[in-house]
């Protein structure tokens, strides 16, 4: 497990000295991202240093286009996860306003602060600085003076198409989560706190944990889905419906309702984390309740049989 770092004022840049960076948002630490972590390691390997996985706190989308942003993941999840991926270390920019107006050449001069790494690993398509002016271009020309080995790659494809986030998030929109697993190379997972729900699952004959997952970190489209609940460490297979639920809509407020197979304990205040595997229909709206409670448990007996 590689160690955090969060870059504040007693950071001492001369860590990044010798070493090999990846750097990015890595929104969802998919194939693409973990391809060129892998790169970082590399070279870190071939040289001696060692690997960082370079990142910022928050996704600059957050400060720029909080309206459209729909995340892969939470921040602390993703840090995390970039822990697990083989780089010995994970260093976090925070990312301001000031430090995204820099220029180019100052944002690169905030970053390593005199000290910059041997190896630095992007796409070939990588953009930072103010207005996402700096590019691969300004990277080699200010690495020029610096030592630095810029290595730009062509984007790991599947299906003769990059790897990215974006295309990910398309995916899960369109409820095609085996297809967005594939490209992860892991299932796809919303966490959530469960609290109380409107307590009628149980009079139907099968409990919800209800999660409120908010809309920003919910790419998923509405609908019933075939998952894994972990809670506690303990793992079930789970019947869910993500979204509110359309027959309750003027009273329900849950986004993601979780039934757990065999398991019939308290879940209140717990964190729950689902990862789904199958899509099995769209949610839709049920005038009669019997239709409705007949409906779930067909789904909860798939799910039951077939994961
Ligand atoms: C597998 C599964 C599928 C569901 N599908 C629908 C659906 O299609 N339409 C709907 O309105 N609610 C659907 N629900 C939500 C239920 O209506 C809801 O869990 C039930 O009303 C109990 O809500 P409560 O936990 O807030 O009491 C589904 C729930 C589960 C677990
Ligand atoms: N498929 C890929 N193969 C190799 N490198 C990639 C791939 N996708 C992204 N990268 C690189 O990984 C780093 C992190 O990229 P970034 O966080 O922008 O991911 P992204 O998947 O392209 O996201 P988005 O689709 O939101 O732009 C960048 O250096 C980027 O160029």
């Amino acid at each position: 497990m590689a160690e955090i770092y969060r870059v504040d004022a007693s950071f001492d840049h001369s860590f990044f000295k010798d070493s090999s960076c990846a750097f990015g948002v890595f929104d969802g630490v998919h194939l693409g991202h973990r391809f060129l972590l892998g790169c970082a390691q590399k070279t870190a390997r071939e040289s001696g240093g060692k690997s960082i996985a370079l990142t910022f706190d928050i996704d600059p989308d957050e400060t720029f286009h909080p309206e459209r942003l729909k995340k892969l993941m939470g921040n602390d999840e993703r840090l995390a996860m970039l822990a697990t991926t083989g780089v010995d270390a994970v260093v976090i920019l925070p990312f301001t306003r000031e430090f995204a107006a820099s220029s180019p050449e100052e944002f690169l001069l905030q970053t390593f602060d005199g000290t910059p790494p041997a190896f630095l690993h992007v796409g070939f398509d990588f953009k930072f600085g103010a207005r996402a002016a700096g590019t691969v271009r300004d990277l080699d020309a200010w690495a020029s003076n610096m030592g630095t080995q810029v290595c730009a790659h062509g984007l790991k494809s599947e299906d003769g198409a990059p790897i990215t986030a974006t295309r990910i998030r398309l995916l899960l929109a369109e409820g095609d989560i085996e297809e967005a697993n594939r490209l992860l190379g892991r299932l796809y997972f919303m966490t959530g706190t469960v609290s109380p729900g409107r307590g009628e699952g149980a009079d139907f004959g099968f409990r919800t944990a209800n999660l409120t997952v908010p809309d920003q970190l919910r790419p998923l489209s509405d609908g019933v889905y075939a998952a894994w609940a972990d809670v506690d460490g303990a793992r079930f297979k789970a019947a869910v419906n993500v979204g509110v639920a359309a027959t309750f809509a003027d009273r329900a407020t849950a986004t993601c309702e979780v039934h757990l197979i065999d398991f019939d304990g308290d879940l209140y205040g717990k964190r729950v984390k689902v990862e789904f595997a199958h899509w099995l229909r769209p949610m839709r709206k049920f005038d009669d309740l019997d239709e409705l409670i007949a409906t779930v448990k067909d789904n909860i007996t798939w799910v039951k049989e077939n994961l």
